[in-house]
């Protein structure tokens, strides 16, 4: 490069304006020649960093091959993983992806912060089961990423396909898995059949919790939104004098596990769902999700040293990270005080939800105590 430079000041020294213009073209055509010598020496020179360097490599590489490594692999948030994966990623741009129902679907890459991916695993129930508590305390895993906000793609948005769905996912390194969670997904009848359609791969997670418990905190939910809402027992019972429960009302619905779970079984293997006790949740956050790492293939790294009891929340919550940040417990609507039901209208629930409790203990090989 420094030749041809010098080579333009010789030339507008020593010769003539005439001879000048021919000079001036062949530097700039030796300028041109060079220019395509480099390009086919590094052809993909965007990513170079050798898979095997430390990212300390960005201090030794040279000129311009250097620079180019710096404005991926030295920025403060790249990280060497990810200089490693964003070559994967490269690889993999030059591919289609095919997604479970055999649909070729571009890839979305961004050289910067990798894929965006379908989901691995999806927290697919229940309502007011401890949904929100799960996916927060599992995405302080490393190898997690997730979704923010429910998606309700397999129930209300399945019309916008694949890509949309996509779209609304974090970017993932190979090494991490991608979930997101909708409650809503374990009640509606199609999404097991077109979540198997998507990958019969999934790992599925189900929170699960007393229904009697989960149905009471489900109406206090709907009765903070709507307050002028009919009684719990007029909506729970069709006839409470003659216990008849009434199993249209969704609040009620919801809380048939064993129902829901055959559909389920028609598309997944038992052993791709696990089945999380919204009560030891709260009892024993660190167990339950030594639970789910262990189902989601990953190291053990979200512990008891990651929570504390917060007496004034009543529930556990996650502590200060070492860094920086302040301690956090889930918000207002998580956690809320439960309106009181008498009783009779209790155990009448109870009544009701005993055989349907018995055949869901029976199905997934565990006892969840709820009496
Ligand atoms: N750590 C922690 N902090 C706060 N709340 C916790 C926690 N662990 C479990 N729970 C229970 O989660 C219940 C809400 O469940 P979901 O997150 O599934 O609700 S939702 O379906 O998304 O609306 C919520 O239900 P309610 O107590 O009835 O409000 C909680 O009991």
């Amino acid at each position: 490069m420094y030749g041809e430079m010098a080579c333009v000041l010789l030339f507008s020294r020593l010769l003539p304006f005439s001879h000048r213009l021919r000079g001036t073209s062949v530097c700039l055509l030796s300028l041109f020649l060079s220019y395509l010598c480099y390009c086919a020496l590094f052809p993909d020179s965007a990513v170079v960093q050798k898979s095997g360097n430390p990212p300390s490599s960005c201090q030794r590489a040279d000129g311009a091959k250097r620079r180019l490594q710096k404005s991926l692999s030295c920025l403060p948030d790249a990280s060497f993983a990810d200089a490693t994966q964003l070559k994967t990623d490269q690889r993999r741009a030059s591919t289609l992806h095919v997604a479970g129902n055999n649909t070729p679907v571009p890839p979305m890459v961004n050289l910067k912060f990798g894929n965006k991916k379908l989901p691995n695993a999806i927290i697919v129930g229940v309502k007011k089961g401890g949904t929100r508590a799960v996916l927060e305390f599992i995405r302080i895993h490393p190898d997690v990423r997730a979704a923010g906000t429910e998606t309700h793609f397999f129930d209300r948005n399945y019309d916008r396909g694949l890509e949309w769905y996509r779209g609304l996912m974090p970017r993932t390194l190979e090494s991490q898995i991608t979930m997101e969670k909708t409650p809503s997904y374990f009640v509606t009848k199609e999404t097991p059949r077109r979540i198997s359609t998507m990958s019969q791969d999934t790992k599925l997670i189900v929170v699960v919790r007393d229904p009697v418990t989960r149905a009471i905190s489900d109406y206090t939910q709907t009765l903070s939104k709507t307050p002028d809402l009919p009684s719990f027992q007029e909506l729970a019972f069709r006839n409470q004098s003659l216990g008849l429960v009434d199993m249209s009302w969704n609040a009620i619905r919801i809380g048939l596990y064993a129902l829901h779970l055959e559909n389920w079984l028609r598309y997944f293997p038992l052993a791709q769902i696990h089945f999380v006790s919204g009560e030891r949740l709260i009892t024993d956050p660190a167990g339950e999700l030594a639970r789910v790492q262990d189902f989601l293939g990953l190291k053990r790294i979200v512990t008891d040293k990651h929570f504390y009891f917060n007496r004034t929340k009543g529930f556990p919550c996650l502590k200060k990270p070492e860094s920086s940040g302040s301690p956090r417990c889930l918000g207002k609507s998580k956690g809320r005080t439960h309106v009181q039901i008498d009783r009779d209208a209790i155990e009448q629930l109870r009544d009701f939800y005993r055989p349907y409790n018995v055949k869901f203990y029976e199905m997934v090989g565990h006892d969840f105590k709820w009496e």
